[in-house]
């Protein structure tokens, strides 16, 4: 059934974490979107997701024991930055194939990912402090755990109870996970009980984005306002440090976003 609206013109149903699990082909999703630091040619918005990224991150601002990245898919892109400032990482994700697929790079299987290209990237960024070899074993140091999480529920990690962190880190997946607005402002609400007060929120999101597509199958997309996603940190209690938006400027035939945003929100009570 799900996997019908995926593939339909007419889309109907929402496709939430059930159908990561079932239909998601993570090695396609890699393929399309991380194999250069470009990113997906038709989005070309993977540079500013890593150099922003960086920018928070390199100014040692944000820094504690503990990073919990929610939603990390297959990718580990969002942490290469992150990890030098961080003790401790813990991974997650709700489709067991995604968990997988970062495990498989942690243990450098042979049939792994290569991230290089893209870590190589963020070491210029940084301005060669680290060479890609050391950060790659920064970065496998420091992720302590792949967890499985499901955002839509109060405790994401239930029945397990994970101490709060000093940073949550979540790109590209409240969008993905949340069928409607009601309960992205739900969800964000169970995000914020897992970080300490005063600790940060750092996020990646896309605006007015319906679709996007992976290996030939269409997955839903939340559509986003700038003022709305604003508004929700406000009335959640959050302070915004920093809002930052791209818009998107070429011609896009894997998914229909207007602008790439990135924010850093202090959890202020
Ligand atoms: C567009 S991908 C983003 C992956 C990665 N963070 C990135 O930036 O490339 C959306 C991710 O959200 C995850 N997801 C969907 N529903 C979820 C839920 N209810 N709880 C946790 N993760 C979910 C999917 O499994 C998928 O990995």
């Amino acid at each position: 059934m799900q996997m019908a609206a995926m593939e339909g013109s007419g889309q109907t149903t929402f496709t939430e974490g059930e159908s990561y699990q079932d239909h998601f082909d993570p090695r396609a999703y890699l393929n399309s979107f991380y194999s250069c630091p470009h990113g997906n040619s038709d989005e070309n918005c993977l540079k500013y997701e890593l150099r922003q990224l960086s920018k928070s991150f390199g100014a040692g601002k944000y820094k504690g024991r503990r990073l919990i990245e929610i939603g990390s898919g297959p990718s580990i892109h969002g942490l290469i930055s992150a990890c030098e400032h961080f003790e401790e990482i813990i991974m997650s994700d709700f489709a067991d194939c995604n968990r997988q697929e970062i495990e498989r790079w942690l243990r450098a299987d042979a049939d792994c990912f290569d991230w290089d290209p893209v870590i190589q990237f963020v070491c210029e960024v940084e301005g060669n402090r680290r060479t890609p070899g050391e950060k790659k074993v920064r970065l496998k140091q420091t992720v302590k755990q792949v967890l499985k999480c499901d955002v839509r529920l109060e405790n994401p990690f239930g029945p397990l109870v994970v101490g709060p962190a000093d940073c949550l880190l979540s790109c590209l997946c409240l969008e993905a996970a949340c069928r409607d607005l009601e309960t992205y402002q739900r969800v964000l609400g169970n995000l914020k009980m897992l970080l300490k007060p005063g600790a940060v929120l750092v996020m990646v999101g896309v605006l007015n984005e319906t679709f996007y597509m992976v290996g030939g199958k269409r997955f839903s997309c939340l559509a986003l306002r700038e003022s709305f996603i604003q508004e929700t940190l406000k009335n959640l209690g959050f302070s915004v440090e920093e809002f930052n938006v791209m818009p998107l400027r070429s011609n896009n035939m894997v998914s229909d976003f207007t602008g790439i945003f990135h924010v850093v929100a202090r959890n202020c009570f």
